[in-house]
C-alpha cells in the first residue's frame, strides 16, 4: 500500500475511533454486548500490537486532512482562519466522550484543546520548534458537550525565545474558557 492511501485508511479509523469513543461514552451495553466488545477490543489489541512501528513512521495525530489532526482523545476541532504565526480561528465541539458531569466538558480537556491549539500556531511551518512551559485556563462557563463552539488563538507577544500566546473558546457570545502560556523555543539538543 502507498503512503497516501496507508494515510487514507488510519483516517478513515480514527474518524471511526471517534465516534466509537462517543458512542461508548454514552452506553450501558447488556452482559453479552459489553463481553463481545471486550473480546473484540482485546483481539484488536493484540493485532496492533504486531504492527507497532517507530514513532517517524507512525500517522497517529499528524493528519494533514483531519478534524485535530487525527488525535480522537483531543476535543474536535477545525481551523478555519490562519495567519501563523500571528492568529488562527475556527470551531469546536466536545462529544459525550469528554463528559465531566451534569452536561459539561470535563476540565481537563479544556487546557488539551488550548494546548493543542497553541501547538499548532507557535509550531506553524518555518517557526522553530517550541515546547508549552505554562499554559492557564481560565473557566468563565461550562462548556456544553456537543455544542457548537468557536475558538481563536493568537499570539500576544514575542520576547527572544519566548512566546507568550492568548485564546478564547466561546459559544455563541459566551466566553466559556480564556488561556494564556508561554510557549519557549527549544535549544539544540532539547527534546
Ligand atoms: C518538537 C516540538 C514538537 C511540538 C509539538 C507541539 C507541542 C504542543 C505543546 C506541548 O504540549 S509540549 C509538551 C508540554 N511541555 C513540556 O513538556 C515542556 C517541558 N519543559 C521543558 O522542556 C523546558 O522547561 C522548556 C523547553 C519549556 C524551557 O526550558 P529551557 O531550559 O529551554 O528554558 P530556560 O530556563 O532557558 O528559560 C528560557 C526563558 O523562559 C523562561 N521560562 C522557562 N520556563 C518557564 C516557566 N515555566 N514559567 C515562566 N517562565 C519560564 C525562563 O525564565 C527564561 O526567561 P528569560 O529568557 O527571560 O530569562
Amino acid at each position: 500500500m502507498t503512503a497516501e492511501a496507508s494515510l487514507r485508511q488510519h483516517d478513515a479509523v480514527v474518524t471511526r475511533l471517534r465516534h466509537f469513543l462517543d458512542a461508548l461514552a454514552s452506553a450501558a451495553p447488556d452482559e453479552q454486548s459489553g463481553e463481545r466488545l471486550r473480546h473484540d477490543l482485546a483481539r484488536w489489541t493484540e493485532d496492533l500490537r504486531r504492527y507497532a512501528v517507530p514513532e517517524s513512521r507512525r500517522y497517529y495525530g499528524r493528519s494533514p486532512t483531519l478534524a485535530s489532526a487525527g488525535q480522537a482523545t483531543t476535543p474536535w476541532y477545525v481551523v478555519d482562519e490562519a495567519t501563523p504565526p500571528e492568529r488562527l480561528a475556527g470551531r469546536a465541539s466536545f462529544g459525550t466522550f469528554f463528559l465531566g458531569g451534569r452536561g459539561a466538558a470535563h476540565g481537563g480537556t479544556i487546557p488539551l484543546l488550548f494546548d493543542e491549539l497553541f501547538g499548532w500556531l507557535a509550531n506553524s511551518e518555518g517557526m522553530p520548534p517550541s515546547r508549552t512551559a505554562y499554559l492557564t485556563t481560565n473557566y468563565r462557563a461550562v462548556v456544553g458537550i456537543g455544542r457548537p463552539l468557536t475558538f481563536t488563538a493568537w499570539t500576544d507577544r514575542v520576547e527572544g525565545r519566548k512566546r507568550f500566546l492568548r485564546a478564547e473558546l466561546r459559544d455563541g457570545d459566551t466566553v466559556c474558557a480564556e488561556a494564556d502560556a508561554l510557549f519557549v523555543t527549544l535549544r539544540p539538543g532539547q527534546p
